[in-house]
């Protein structure tokens, strides 16, 4: 795949130089990253005169439209000074900003730099005349990419699409979460995201309006004109004009589900019902046995079951109707960099709960994917609700005596097929695996993970290396047999392989400390929060590289809460 190398993320350069005009070019100092409060970008951005444009673009031909927006035409042209090819967008000429307020606004927008940004070259203010230059972008629009795949290439497969998903992703996470003041993108939507040769997506059009500082949930208000298009814009926004991070992770949601479903958000040619995607996925939402209906049928079934029934969650979840249960869009993020990756089997890895910063999260994809939180019935039983402490401890005795004999057990079999095997075991452990690997999830029971207290879960995490432009993945899973530990995480392989592969994996393991497990007034719901307020190192560590033990403890109820939580 051709894609990852530009999804990784920027290197800062270290400004050395003054912000003062040179040679036609303006430098300046890039807005400051919030977590690198003391370090100062530049960028350069071109000024154009309008002839330079107007060459460029042969005198703003027919032949070199590209496509007409909101805010005016775009022509492809190529610069005679450099011979690059550009796309120059001519804004509208009325409610066109002064000179300066134009100048102030594109200054801002040219220190905005990601890979799946469209790059802001340059700018030209002759005049009346407001015009921007932007890197051309040849692969076209993902809107066309879906609805009229050209015929000299292969329709986008299901991994292209969630790459797709992830570098869009990381191209509006960088605007709400690296850009200081945020910047909303506004008008997110198909025709917006461009794709380059490779398919690397690059989002367009973004930050045409400056936005205020925000409060809260980045709440900001709309000053200017009403934008956004019919069918992505989120519904706060449609109704009072609220525009909020939240209102762009509606529309990437809606970005989403055209992945997934190959159909448009606003199709009227399609039956009434049929015709907004949002409204038309939203009882399939709830019927997870027809999610492999919703699904691009150019697709011909060639999707995992994980990875589909993932990447409905985290749609549903973005496309809410109350903007605070939507997801962040940095959460979204790390969710589709795992289900983007492409494995031998097909089947995207379990994403690791760990490395969200909004519980939400978890808690929907755990609903769908029993890797991430899976019950075992053995040791949860209803007397174990009303266990007291010292129950719990003599639980953990009974449990380590339980991995014991299962260690022994294991032990004795695997001694019998060595013998059998005739050495050919070296292969077996892996081969076991991966029989394990390919069984269906298992179906997680809601109500036993809330109800239940001596719950066993084994946690299956992931190595993953995303700094290095490609991302790798392992899964382990490990238990915990010693310390007051009354509950750990559980995988979708049996208990049988717990010992064995806690000796092979243990030294491996680095500590991710504090993690909770809690039952809430939500018997659907199980919480796995981070107790440590320095909660954004852990999710550092699993944002790069995720090597973790994790150790879970207990709730007992609402009101006598007894919770357990064991470092070691
Ligand atoms: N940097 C670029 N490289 C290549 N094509 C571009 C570039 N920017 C815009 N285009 C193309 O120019 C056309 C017009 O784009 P523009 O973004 O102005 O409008 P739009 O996305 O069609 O509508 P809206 O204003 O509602 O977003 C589109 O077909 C778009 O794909």
């Amino acid at each position: 795949m051709h894609c990852f190398p530009c999804f990784s993320t920027p290197r800062n350069k270290k400004s050395s130089s003054s912000d003062e005009a040179n040679n036609n070019e303006v430098k300046l100092h890039e807005r400051r990253q919030p977590d690198e409060a003391e370090q100062s970008e530049e960028t350069t951005l071109k000024i154009f005169s309008f002839r330079e444009l107007a060459t460029a673009t042969k005198n703003f031909r027919q032949e070199c439209l590209l496509g007409e927006g909101g805010f005016g035409r775009v022509y492809k042209g190529t610069l005679k000074s450099t011979g690059q090819v550009v796309a120059v967008k001519q804004l509208d000429k009325h409610g066109l900003h002064g000179n300066k307020e134009f100048q102030t606004e594109v200054l801002s927008l040219g220190q905005l730099d990601h890979p799946n940004l469209v790059k802001l070259v340059g700018y030209c203010a002759d005049g009346d005349q407001r015009l921007l230059v932007y890197d051309y972008i040849s692969g076209g629009t993902l809107e066309d990419n879906l609805q009229e795949p050209k015929p000299n290439r292969e329709p986008m497969d299901w991994t292209m699409r969630m790459q797709i998903a992830y570098g869009a992703a990381q191209g509006l996470e960088y605007l709400h979460d690296k850009v200081d003041p945020p910047v909303i993108y506004r008008d997110l939507k198909a025709s917006n995201i461009l794709l380059d040769d490779d398919l690397c997506p690059k989002l367009c059009d973004f930050g045409l309006h400056k936005l205020g500082p925000g409060t809260g949930d980045k709440m900001m208000a709309l000053s200017s004109r009403v934008m956004g298009t019919y069918g992505y814009s989120a519904p706060e926004y449609t109704r009072g004009g609220t525009l909020t991070t939240k209102s762009d992770v509606y529309s990437f949601g809606v970005v989403l589900l055209e992945l997934i479903t190959g159909r448009k958000a606003l199709d009227t040619t399609k039956p009434n019902d049929e015709q907004n995607l949002v409204s038309w996925a939203q009882p399939i939402f709830r019927d997870p046995k027809r999610y492999p209906d919703m699904v691009d049928p150019i697709l011909k079934k060639k999707f995992s079951e994980r990875g589909l029934n993932q990447a409905v969650a985290i749609a549903s979840m973005c496309v809410q109707e109350e903007p605070t249960a939507r997801p962040l869009i940095s959460d979204v993020m790390v969710a589709l960099s795992f289900l983007s990756m492409s494995t031998e089997d097909g089947i995207p890895t379990a994403v690791p709960m760990l490395s969200f910063k909004d519980k939400s999260m978890s808690i929907a994809l755990s609903r769908h994917d029993s890797n991430l939180v899976s019950p075992t019935p053995e040791v949860a039983t209803e007397d174990d609700k009303s266990s007291t402490s010292s129950d719990e401890e003599s639980s953990v005795d009974n449990e380590k005596e339980m991995v014991n004999k299962k260690k022994k057990k294991k032990l004795e079999e695997e001694d019998s097929l060595t013998e059998s095997d005739d050495g050919s075991d070296s292969n077996s452990d892996d081969e076991h695996e991966k029989d394990q690997e390919s069984q269906p999830p298992k179906p997680v029971d809601e109500k036993n993970q809330a109800q239940s207290l001596k719950i066993k879960y084994r946690y299956s995490w992931e190595d993953v290396d995303i700094n290095e432009g490609r991302l790798s993945s392992k899964s382990s899973q490990k238990s915990n047999d010693g310390g007051s530990i009354s509950s750990g995480y559980e995988s979708n392989k049996d208990h049988d392989d717990l010992p064995k592969e806690k000796e092979e994996k243990e030294e491996d393991h680095t500590h991710l400390e504090h993690m909770q497990s809690s039952k809430t007034d939500d018997s659907q719901s199980v919480y796995f929060d981070d107790d440590d307020d320095s909660g954004d190192d852990n999710e550092e560590v699993s944002l790069h590289r995720v090597k973790s033990e994790v150790e879970v403890g207990s709730f007992e109820d609402d009101s006598g809460a007894s919770l357990h939580h064991t470092e070691s």
